[in-house]
């Protein structure tokens, strides 16, 4: 294994060696007179530098999996981790790790030079530049695409332009990569996604190079590379950036933009990955962390897709972009068994056998397969486990559906009865691949219908309490994260019970759903999550000793008896410390002096131990979490705890 190379990234101009040097110096696209443009008109040297390198740059080869045995530039590999298949096709290769890393380590250090930040000033400067030549042009064109995802991948497909021509290292790097390029070709869906694309790319650069008198003279003389063989290349980049691209975010998991990194981009998928990815919000640093402890020579992995779905879905979604079936340890589980589609005993825990997601999608009033638990004997009741089964299949036929019924006049009962019998009609109506592709779509689209809300809360409540599924599973996840989202942006607690009702929901999702579906989540994004918990117990707590809130002794004793501000004060506290962000620290900083100044003034029991409390909390929102003065332990998907420390020092 070689130890050499580091994953930096150098920025260095190409040095044209066209065959058509005399042309070059005809129309002062030579390097030299265009360098002499740049002290004093910047805007005409990025422009010149710009059709220069469309133009006549000899180089635009991009790689091809089908017959590409081309040798692998690597920068990846170092005394950490080295790249596998070298020799072998772009598709075949990976990274792994070249020893052994504690959870927590970082794997990668990236500065990505082809990407698109939704804020500009983010950009490399060449990016920027090339692209303040085009823009007159692109605004013209770009207006038939969406605004969003497509809008994203053209910018990001132009970038990856500019970086391939203007870039000599990216331009080896990206000659390493896999593009599917003859499957894309064959996927008549994926034509759809490329062809507009790729029509604004080639009006833009058309009209760009139309309107300068160089590059109409070469057109003419049928000298420009770009468009020959029907802009080919295009066609290219686009299958480049389809493949290998991934969104960025931040640490709060708020999107950032898309970016292409070819030393990220060998990193191949696993629906239980070893490692997840992040973007600092001071610079653009992007870093591969590994969340789960790593053994020398196994190969580094991270998700291309969102986890805690059934694998149905994740399979479909992996062959639709990335056209491979995946192998991990996940997708191998028992198909009646699956940790995302899974009916569990609803007293000790136990996952019980049941009909798969596949069954499901094609005969819905199937029974259960199980009527007593293996290991507890508990009697898996008969009323309760099909009212429950009944609450699972609305929620799919609301995902299916949301769009069609929103507007729905029926009062609830009614549109519940009315969705449980349309998902019985789709299923028998579609095939299976056509019901998973909708309720793909229906997922990434899905919002709750403000009138419904009410509805879905109370139904929540009931699988809650009822324990029949574990909140993780499909479609409890989806819903009670948007449930989440919509609560989230309603600014502040209006009552005590809206406050208790929307911390209930914010534990369930974070501790219930975000925490076990995604254990690339467990190091790095919990800190985050904990953040919103935090803030909401703090808005409860200013809540109550609001002295404007007349009720509140009376209420307040409802909950945790003469406890009930104690107890908050202390998990609030408790929450703010776990957050490690260093964007949130000093607003932190002053909460926790804040809720440290109010427990000694009120005098609030201080004999209340942390795990008492956040025992207490979790009872409330029903979660039943392992809590002891030490840790805490959330149960995952799969089936093992994820441990929480707790330091003596975050509580008062
Ligand atoms: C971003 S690239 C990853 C690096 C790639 N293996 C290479 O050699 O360049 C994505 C492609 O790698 C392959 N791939 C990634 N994860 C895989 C997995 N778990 N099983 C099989 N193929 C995988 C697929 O062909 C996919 O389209």
């Amino acid at each position: 294994m070689a130890t050499t190379t580091t994953t930096t990234t150098t920025t260095t101009t190409t040095t044209t060696t066209s065959p058509h040097q005399d042309l070059l110096i005809s129309y002062n696209l030579s390097s030299s007179s265009i360098e002499s443009l740049k002290p004093t008109d910047e805007s005409e040297y990025w422009k010149r530098k710009l059709i220069q390198l469309l133009l006549l740059e000899p180089s635009y080869v991009f790689p091809n999996d089908d017959h590409s045995m081309r040798g692998f530039y690597d920068t990846v590999t170092n005394d950490k981790i080295y790249v596998h298949g070298k020799e072998q096709r772009p598709g075949q290769r990976g990274i792994r790790s070249g020893k052994y890393a504690l959870a927590g380590s970082l794997i990668m250090k990236i500065n990505p030079l082809a990407a698109y930040y939704y804020d500009r000033a983010r950009q490399p400067d060449f990016v920027v530049k090339f692209e303040d030549a085009l823009q007159p042009y692109l605004n013209n064109n770009v207006k038939s695409l969406l605004v969003g995802g497509d809008r994203g991948v053209m910018y990001l497909a132009l970038r990856v332009l500019f970086c391939y021509l203007y870039d000599a290292e990216f331009r080896m790097k990206v000659g390493n990569l896999c593009t599917h390029q003859r499957e894309i070709r064959l996927d008549v869906e994926k034509r759809h996604l490329v062809e507009p694309i790729k029509n604004v790319i080639v009006n833009t650069l058309r009209d760009f190079l139309g309107a300068h008198d160089i590059g109409v003279s070469l057109y003419k003389k049928n000298l420009i590379k770009v468009c020959k063989k029907n802009w080919k290349f295009v066609d290219d980049v686009i299958a480049i950036v389809f493949i290998n691209y991934f969104n960025l975010f931040n640490a709060k998991k708020q999107g950032l933009g898309y970016c292409l990194d070819p030393d990220f981009a060998l990193i191949n998928h696993s629906c239980l990955p070893n490692c997840t990815q992040f973007t600092s919000t001071s610079t653009n640093e992007f870093q591969v962390i590994n969340t789960l402890p790593i053994f020398e020579d196994e190969e580094i992995t991270v998700t291309y897709i969102p986890l805690g779905f059934p694998k149905e879905i994740r399979s479909y979604q992996l062959s639709l972009q990335f056209y491979f079936h995946c192998q991990c340890k996940l997708c191998k589980f028992d198909d009646n068994n699956d940790p995302f589609f899974s009916i569990q005993c609803n007293k000790c825990g136990t996952r019980i056998k049941s009909p798969s997601f596949k069954l499901i999608l094609t005969s819905p009033n199937l029974a259960m397969r199980q009527h007593v638990c293996t290991k507890c004997l508990n009697n898996l009741n008969q009323v309760v486990y099909p009212k429950n089964i009944k609450i699972r299949n609305f929620f799919m036929s609301l995902i299916l559906f949301f769009k069609s019924v929103t507007g729905l006049s029926f009062n609830d009962q009614d549109y519940f009865k009315f969705l449980n019998k349309e998902f019985v009609k789709y299923i028998e109506k579609f095939t299976l691949v056509e019901l998973i592709k909708m309720l793909v779509n229906g997922i990434y689209q899905f919002e709750i219908p403000k009138m419904r809300r009410n509805l879905l809360k109370n139904l929540v409540e009931i699988v809650v309490s009822d324990k029949v599924f574990p909140l993780h599973t499909f479609p409890f996840n989806v819903i009670i994260r948007e449930l989440d989202n919509m609560e989230s942006q309603r600014e502040s607690v209006i009552s005590l019970q809206d406050g208790i009702s929307r911390l209930q929901l914010k534990l369930q999702r974070v501790f219930g759903v975000d925490i076990p579906s995604d254990l690339t989540s467990m190091l790095t994004f919990d800190n985050c999550l904990f953040l919103d918990v935090g803030e909401l117990l703090y808005q409860i707590v200013k809540f109550i000793i609001n002295p404007d809130n007349e009720n509140r002794s009376r209420e307040i004793s409802t909950i945790f008896g003469a406890d009930t501000l104690a107890t908050f004060c202390q998990c609030c506290f408790f929450f703010f410390k776990q957050v490690r962000l260093s964007s949130e620290v000093d607003s932190i900083e002053d909460r926790l002096v804040e809720v440290m100044e109010l427990y000694d003034t009120l005098g609030l029991n201080d004999k209340l131990t942390i795990g008492r409390c956040l025992s207490d909390l979790f009872d409330l929102a029903e979660l039943y979490i392992r809590v002891t003065e030490s840790q805490i332990a959330v149960k995952s998907a799969i089936g093992f705890l994820i441990y929480f420390p707790i330091d003596k020092d975050d509580c008062l």
